[in-house]
């Protein structure tokens, strides 16, 4: 499931809900497309801000649907519909951005992490590549040989690292959604 919200005004905030890691199962995709056809629609919204329930992110693909038929609507599409959204959209990464976690919060034009979260493309040690654009979106946003080195190996970055990498645009020991919604106020 995702819940949509209105905070500060003008900002349309889209929370994934799916305990334990708030992980891409068919109803979270689902709920991430409603909620965000809901905020493009509302003229009252100019920007968005995407996070998760209970501190943390999101830790990809719900590994609990893997062997299991597909159902519910793609990923990438998803991704790629708010890469082009019309009005800006930012990440608020908290606990874990993990694999489609992390190719979620590529998707989104900017990225805010709390300084204690973890980043990664761990689809490797699962056998498996970055399934939805990760591997497209991560060497145009930080160039191949990072890129590859996150790729390759599956290993998690600190927030510092991704900062200092540039896959994050802030890092904040405060309130992530708060630094958020503030960071989607300043580019609506
Ligand atoms: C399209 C895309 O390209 C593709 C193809 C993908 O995205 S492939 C998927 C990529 N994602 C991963 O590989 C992340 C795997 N998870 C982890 O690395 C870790 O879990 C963690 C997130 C760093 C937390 O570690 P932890 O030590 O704090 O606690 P835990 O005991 O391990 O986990 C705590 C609880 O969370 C559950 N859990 C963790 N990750 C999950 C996931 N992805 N889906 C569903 N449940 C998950 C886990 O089963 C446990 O449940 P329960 O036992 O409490 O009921």
């Amino acid at each position: 499931m995702a819940q949509y919200t209105r905070v500060a005004g003008s900002v349309g905030l889209i929370t994934l809900q799916n305990p334990p890691v708030n992980a891409l199962s068919a109803m979270v995709r689902q709920g991430i497309v409603d909620t965000m056809e809901r905020a493009l629609s509302a003229p009252e919204v100019k920007s968005l801000v995407i996070c998760g329930q209970k501190e943390t992110f999101c830790g990809g693909a719900d590994i609990r649907e893997f062997g299991t038929k597909m159902s519910g609507p793609p990923l990438i599409p998803l991704i790629h519909a708010i890469e082009a959204s019309t009005k800006p959209v930012v990440a608020a990464i908290e606990g874990v951005a993990l694999g489609g976690g992390l190719e979620l919060a590529l998707g989104c034009h900017y990225r805010i992490s709390h300084s204690k979260a973890k980043l990664g493309l761990p689809e490797v040690t699962l056998g498996l590549l970055p399934a939805a654009a990760g591997s497209q979106r991560l060497p145009r946003l930080i160039g191949v040989p990072a890129a590859l080195d996150l790729i390759t190996t599956g290993r998690h970055v600190t927030a510092a690292e991704a900062l200092q990498l540039g896959i994050v645009d802030q890092v904040t020991d405060h309130s992530t959604v708060d630094a958020a919604v503030k960071f989607a106020l300043s580019v609506a």
